[in-house]
């Protein structure tokens, strides 16, 4: 997508062919600043420290993670440490632990004098990977904005969306956010409510932030103005992203969501989440009761950082000193709230049937 009118990924290799260019999105909406990044640590850090982050292009840093590793040591002992220290970085997004089991499988057979090169070829595969699977996204989510602005010629349809599952989460087009692209391109009016999303606020800096720069129009709204607006029939629909999607359709994304698939139903406001098939999780048949949620660190909550009237960045404290904190950073919406699940593969009924139906192949590898 569009950066001051240039096209950008999120991440890429760098043009000495090894190295890897990521926006380092903790400066965001502030500065623009690339980061690179030459060795596995490197990559570890970049996910744990939230330099990138999305569930999509957390598996597409890890993959080039184990590339990096792959040039510093492709012993099959150097092969696990790279595994064993990038799958720890986060816990709850499933693509992390998806892309290191494809780059395992593709290497671990082969030639340790082979692997880098095989690495970073099959890193290279996963980011294309993504950018495909996202444009199948859009196309299929275009089909439900088309629809509601059918229904209502020459007006605005309405998306809210929560956190940023943008081209800022995936390598490019984003999931939530691909359609809402596609729909904008094809000369659809959408608007697009953005909840702030505390406490990071992922909407307020990122998806408002790359939504200015393609010239979709948009809206930051705290995180409490969903159901308002859902309940004066000022929302048409609502997408969003997932970190993970269980067996039977329960869906984890940043907390918050689930709140906002609860008014959702209570308004009569379809709620779709938009996924790529690796963000699925056989190996979990109850998403409320197994998803793994991350907790992190108390400043997040207690502290907030901007730019201050003459320019400065500047980190100020919101919450008395001594107040206890709690940093929950994702939910789980059971799936009864899910309107419909919008994959490469078409828009799914969000159970075990339908899932299982789209994407047989990866049942086989839910287990390992
Ligand atoms: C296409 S990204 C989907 C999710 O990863 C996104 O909605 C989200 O919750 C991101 O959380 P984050 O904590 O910023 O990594």
């Amino acid at each position: 997508m569009k950066v001051d009118g240039k096209h950008f990924r999120s991440i890429w290799r760098e043009r000495d062919g090894w190295s890897v260019g990521a926006i380092d999105q903790r400066r965001l909406p502030h500065e623009f600043v690339i980061a690179r990044l030459t060795s596995c640590e490197d990559a570890a850090v970049a996910i744990r420290d939230m330099l990138v982050r999305g569930a999509p292009l957390i598996g597409a840093t890890a993959a080039y993670g184990m590339a990096l590793a792959m040039r510093e040591d492709s012993s099959d002992a150097g092969l696990k440490r790279a595994y064993d220290a990038l799958v720890v970085a986060r816990p709850t997004a499933i693509n992390l632990k998806w892309a290191l089991h494809e780059m395992r499988t593709a290497l671990a057979p082969i030639d340790p004098v082979e692997r880098a090169e095989a690495a970073y070829a099959r890193a290279d595969e996963i980011v294309e990977q993504d950018v495909e699977i996202n444009r199948g996204i859009a196309g299929n989510g275009l089909e439900l904005i088309e629809a509601i602005a059918a229904k209502k010629p020459g007006e605005v349809v309405n998306v809210l969306t929560h956190c940023n599952a943008g081209w800022l989460a995936t390598v490019d087009w984003g999931t939530a956010t691909a359609p809402i692209y596609l729909a904008h391109e094809r000369g659809i009016k959408v608007h697009v409510w953005v909840d702030e999303t505390r406490p990071r606020n992922q909407g307020a800096s990122l998806t408002a932030w790359e939504l200015g720069h393609h010239g979709v129009p948009h809206t930051v709204i705290p995180d409490n103005t969903g159901g308002h607006l859902m309940q004066h029939g000022m929302v048409d629909l609502a997408i969003v992203g997932t970190d993970r999607v269980a067996a039977n359709g329960d869906v984890c994304n940043k907390i918050g969501t689930y709140l906002k698939a609860l008014a959702a139903h209570d308004n009569g406001v379809p709620f779709y989440v938009a996924l790529p098939s690796p963000t699925i999780d056989f190996a979990v048949h109850d998403g409320i009761r197994d998803i793994p949620i991350e907790q992190r660190s108390g400043v997040e909550v207690t502290d907030m950082t901007g730019r201050t009237a003459d320019g400065r960045l500047e980190t100020v404290r919101i919450v008395p000193e001594g107040s206890p904190v709690a940093n929950y950073a994702f939910d789980v919406t059971p799936a009864r709230l899910v309107t419909g699940l919008i994959t490469e593969r078409g828009v799914l009924k969000p159970d075990r049937a339908a899932l299982a139906a789209a994407f047989p192949e990866r049942i086989a590898t839910a287990a390992k």
